[in-house]
């Protein structure tokens, strides 16, 4: 499903015509597979986000393949990867990313909005998911009426909403206390035996790897381990 192959990527950092060249991912090989929780560990400054930044078409890696369900994304332009993107790829964020001025109802049918489909079918699809992931009661609440455990279950939702094969999640239980953590990691484990959605976690903490099949871990931009846990 995601395979990306010898990646390497360097900022250069300094002044115009005295720039330094700082390697921040080095022959970065990993492959995750369709339905799989593939989790990406590192400390601070580890890398994890310009790997994210790069499998999601935002960054152009400096060399090596990132491919995704078969396409090469760094073979598309900026407008191919933008629909591919929308196509491909939900996101989950440390801070939840909600539009504070639409309530959870809204905000999770937006994507479908944006897409073009008609009220009633949006309705019944928002309906249906906001039960799986546990949020009837309070569609209604704006963001700043909901738990941030309720907040992480609406981005999850929309995330999921347009049926993408893949969601990227950056962080997602960072702003979380840790029963509040359990309960989400629950969440994304049942939505990925449910729905069959691949899931690319990126943390640096173990307790949130403990949900994936496959653990990578980044240190000063190598990978120093990759584990299968366990198969799906
Ligand atoms: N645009 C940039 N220009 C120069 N250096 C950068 C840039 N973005 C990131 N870096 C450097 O690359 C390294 C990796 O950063 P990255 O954000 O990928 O790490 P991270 O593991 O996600 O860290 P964190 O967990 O703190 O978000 C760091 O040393 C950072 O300072």
């Amino acid at each position: 499903m995601i395979e990306i192959n010898t990646l390497s990527h360097s900022f250069a950092i300094g002044k115009k015509g005295n720039e330094r060249k700082i390697p921040v991912l080095e022959e970065i090989t990993l492959h995750v597979k369709q339905g799989e929780i593939a989790a990406i560990l590192g400390k601070s400054g580890s890398g994890k986000s310009t790997l994210l930044n790069i499998l999601a078409g935002f960054m152009v890696p400096e060399s090596g393949v990132v491919a995704v369900g078969g396409q090469e994304i760094s073979s598309l332009k900026e407008s191919e990867m933008a629909d591919f993107r929308l196509k491909n790829f939900g996101f989950i964020f440390q801070s939840f990313q909600l539009m504070p001025g639409l309530n959870a109802f809204e905000n999770i049918e937006l994507p479908l909005k944006i897409k073009g489909m008609k009220a009633p079918e949006r309705r019944a699809v928002v309906e249906k998911l906001m039960m799986e992931v546990g949020l009837s009661e309070v569609a209604s609440h704006y963001p700043n009426e909901l738990s941030g455990g309720q907040q992480q279950r609406v981005s999850i939702a929309r995330a999921l909403i347009t049926n993408p094969p893949v969601i990227l999640a950056d962080e997602p239980t960072g702003s979380l206390d840790s029963e509040t953590e359990q309960e989400i990691l629950d969440l994304i484990r049942s939505l990925n035996r449910n729905l069959g959605v691949t899931f690319v976690i990126i943390t640096h903490d173990d307790e949130v790897a403990g949900i994936a099949n496959r653990q990578y871990r980044l240190h000063d931009g190598k990978l120093v381990k990759g584990v299968q846990r366990h198969a799906i």
